[in-house]
Order: C-alpha cells, then sequence, then structure tokens
C-alpha cells in the first residue's frame, strides 16, 4: 500500500509549444488564441487559480511569448500568484523546469496541465485529488476510448482492428507525487529515455504504478484549428447574454420664454425651461438611464450644475459622453425609449425629428430610438403648465459573461 503524503498540490501548466499542427495565426500560437473572447490559456489557469487546493501554480512559457502572455492573462484573478519560467524544445523539457521550479516551495504532489486544455473543471481535480491523497503516486484522468481502433499500413490499408476494451485516451493534468516525478523526469532527461508525449509515459517507463482516474470527455486538447473554432464555438454558445436595462427621469421648471429644447429640437413656445444647460429634460433622462447600465452614476456626478462650464450647453454633449462611456465598458447600445410628460407644446409634430436627433447622437438606427409624449389631463405641476417631466429606458449588450 502507497504512503497518505502531505504538503500542497502545486500546479505545472506547460505552454511553451509553437501550435504547428494548428498553423500560424496573428493571435500568436494556439494557447494565445482567443475563444469566447479570452485567451486559451486564461481559459486554462482560471480553474487552477479558483481552486482552493492548488499550492504555487508555474507558468511555462516560451521566451518569445512574454508579451503576449501579459497581454492574455492582464485579467486573470489572482495572476500575482503566478511563477513564470521559460521551456524547452519539447514538452518533456518544459514540464521538467516546470517541475524543477517548484522546488523549495513544500510542495507534496503536482498536477501537470497542458496549456491548451481549457475545459477542465474543480470536479476533475476534486476526482484527481481524492486519488492522491489515499496514497497513489501517479494519477492519470483518462476517458475509455469510444471510435473502433484500427492499426493501417503506411499505404494506407488497414492491418487489423485493436480491441478497445482496455483502451483509454489520456487526459491532463496528470498528477503524482512530485518528489518521486522529478526524479523520474530528471533520470528519463538525463537517460536521454525516450521521446515521452506524456508525464504517465515517463511514470510508466520508471516503474511507477499509474493509476486511471475518470476523465472528462469536455477536457479536450486544443490541437488543429477545428478544435479551437469549436472552442470558441462552444463559449460562445453557453455565454449567457448580458444585457442590462437602465432608466432615468427628470423635470425642468418653465417659466416665460420663447420655446423648449426636447430631445434636441427647438419647439417655439410661449414658455422656456430653466435650468443650467440647455434643459433638455428628455436628453437628461435618457443619460442617467445610459449610465445605469454600466453603473457610472448619474448626470450630475459627471457634470455637477456647480460647474459653470456647463451652463447653457446642448445636452447632447451630456447624452454623448454617457453613450461613450457605455461603449468603453463594451457595451452595444439597442435601444433608446423616452417618455415626454408636457401639457404643451405639442411633441407629435416634433416626434419623428426627434427620434432622428437620438439616432444620430447615439450613433444606432431609427428604428432602435423611440419618443412618446402624453399630458398630464391637466392636472398636477405638469398639468398647471409649470414643468415638463421625462422618463427614459436604455437597453444595452455587454461582451461576455457577467
Ligand atoms: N516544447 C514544448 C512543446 C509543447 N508544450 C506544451 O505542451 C502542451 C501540449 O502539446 P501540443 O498540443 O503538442 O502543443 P504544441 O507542441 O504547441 O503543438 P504542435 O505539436 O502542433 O506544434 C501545449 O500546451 C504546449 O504548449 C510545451 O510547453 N513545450
Ligand atoms: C499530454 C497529452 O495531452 C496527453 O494526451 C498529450 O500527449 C500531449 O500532446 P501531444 O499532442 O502528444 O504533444
Amino acid at each position: 500500500m502507497e504512503q497518505v503524503r502531505s504538503g500542497t498540490i502545486g500546479i505545472v501548466v506547460v505552454a511553451a509549444g509553437r501550435g504547428e499542427r494548428a498553423g500560424a495565426s496573428l493571435e500568436g500560437p494556439k494557447q494565445y488564441r482567443r475563444i469566447g473572447g479570452r485567451a486559451v490559456i486564461w481559459h486554462t489557469l482560471k480553474p487552477f487559480l479558483d481552486w482552493p487546493k492548488s499550492g504555487p501554480i508555474v507558468l511555462v512559457i516560451h521566451p518569445d511569448d512574454r508579451a503576449l502572455l501579459n497581454d492574455a492573462t492582464a485579467d486573470v484573478p489572482r495572476r500575482e500568484n503566478l511563477i513564470v519560467v521559460t521551456g524547452g524544445a519539447t514538452r518533456q523539457a518544459s514540464v521538467l523546469n516546470g517541475l524543477r521550479a517548484l522546488q523549495g516551495r513544500d510542495v507534496g504532489h503536482v498536477m501537470i496541465q497542458d496549456g491548451v486544455r481549457p475545459f477542465v473543471d474543480a470536479a476533475l481535480l476534486e476526482r484527481i485529488a481524492t486519488e492522491l491523497s489515499s496514497g497513489k503516486s501517479a494519477v492519470l484522468p483518462a476517458v475509455p476510448v469510444s471510435d473502433t481502433i484500427k492499426r493501417g499500413d503506411a499505404s494506407g490499408v488497414v492491418m487489423g482492428t485493436v480491441p478497445r476494451k482496455d483502451l483509454f485516451a489520456a487526459q491532463t493534468p496528470q498528477s503524482f507525487h512530485y518528489e518521486t516525478i522529478l526524479f523520474a523526469h530528471e533520470r528519463a532527461a538525463e537517460e536521454q529515455a525516450a521521446d515521452f508525449t506524456d508525464d504517465a509515459s515517463i511514470a510508466e517507463w520508471a516503474g511507477i504504478p499509474v493509476h486511471l482516474v475518470e476523465g472528462s470527455i469536455d477536457n479536450v486538447k486544443l490541437t488543429v484549428q477545428r478544435d479551437i473554432a469549436m472552442a470558441d464555438e462552444k463559449l460562445r454558445g453557453s455565454a449567457l447574454p448580458d444585457v442590462r436595462t437602465g432608466n432615468g427621469y427628470d423635470v425642468h421648471q418653465l417659466e416665460a420664454g420663447d420655446g423648449v429644447t426636447l430631445c434636441g429640437i427647438f419647439i417655439p413656445h410661449d414658455q422656456k425651461l430653466k435650468g443650467h444647460s440647455d434643459a433638455d429634460v428628455a436628453l437628461h433622462a435618457l443619460t442617467d438611464a445610459l449610465l445605469a447600465t454600466c453603473g457610472a452614476g448619474d448626470i450630475g456626478d459627471h457634470f455637477p450644475p456647480s460647474d459653470m462650464q456647463w451652463k447653457g450647453a446642448p445636452s447632447r454633449i451630456f447624452l454623448e459622453h454617457a453613450a461613450r462611456i457605455a461603449r468603453e465598458a463594451g457595451g452595444t447600445i439597442m435601444n433608446a425609449d423616452i417618455s415626454l410628460i408636457a401639457e404643451a407644446p405639442k411633441i407629435g409634430p416634433h416626434r419623428q425629428a426627434m427620434r432622428e436627433k437620438l439616432a444620430e447622437i447615439l450613433g444606432i438606427s431609427l428604428d432602435r430610438c423611440s419618443v412618446k409624449a402624453t399630458t398630464n389631463e391637466t392636472i398636477g405641476f405638469v398639468g398647471r403648465r409649470e414643468g415638463i417631466a421625462a422618463i427614459a429606458t436604455a437597453t444595452v449588450v455587454f461582451r461576455g459573461n457577467a
């Protein structure tokens, strides 16, 4: 019976390959290609960074890829916990560099993960950890082979069928007692034993019993271009739509004058709206609605009435500012809807011009801009023609999952 051993679980993620089978891309080798809006390596690292049992995490990269890595992991949570080292000419050499980087870090076990397996989940990590803590020195996640396997010759003729009952497809993270696999790797490198394509093979070569644990059919390795395209489709398809709605309300008093500006359109009238800016209640309400979709406060936070530079300012400045904030946060403005509550002037004759103005300011199509109006049936401050009110709603769709 193998001994239960203590110590934290170190993680080695190898990402120093060139991804030749996947082909060239402007984004760099396959571990830096974008799937679901983020780099493959971001998705690979995340479950390990989130897993409470992870100890030190070593990321093995190619020396040419530092800038790509910085870009890919800029927003990875707990990025400061990563130990970055450079790899070698083969996967085996890269793993050995990663294992060496864990020396002196109080690591009892190690999980060795391909940088291009972005769909590992916590349940798989837990299954492996359970096996390690029961004393196994080498644990291999794998899935039974489901295709019928043929052996063929160089001319493409089938030589026979391999019984698949005992066949498993090896996955990662392949996991080991740390000192045991480090020793086996060092020896394999020293003796140039073979070109091992995985770490379980090195354990087998060294005579260490390797135990199978149930892998996950989702835990695919991205090897060729089609794998990357499918991973991207999968992540985009499962992304929750991030649709956000904001509302806004504003009122301005009326006083004697020559006209009002509503939705950016001047309407001659025997009153004007009082206010610090041009007092366009409609655009103020819509500005608040847009700011609300990205939690960016309200119009007063951005344009304080105490600031003299906004005196008499056209309110389209405020709306353009809010639209820019929403876009910079990754949003696409889907729709803007304003209800004006005014006893006079009549809004109907100006509605089309108002909608066109909104479409122009927001840079969206006319059918996404709506302006409606109602009177207040002569009651209340609106009914007494003391003021005009506006209610606005904006819908913005943001990229990626919340
Ligand atoms: N010298 C190498 C070669 C491979 N790997 C890593 O090992 C994992 C699995 O290897 P593979 O899919 O074969 O990646 P590549 O070697 O990059 O692909 P290819 O063989 O098509 O060039 C990948 O995360 C890869 O970055 C590595 O760290 N160092
Ligand atoms: C380690 C591995 O992912 C197990 O399936 C695989 O052997 C490495 O990839 P390669 O394509 O064989 O280099």
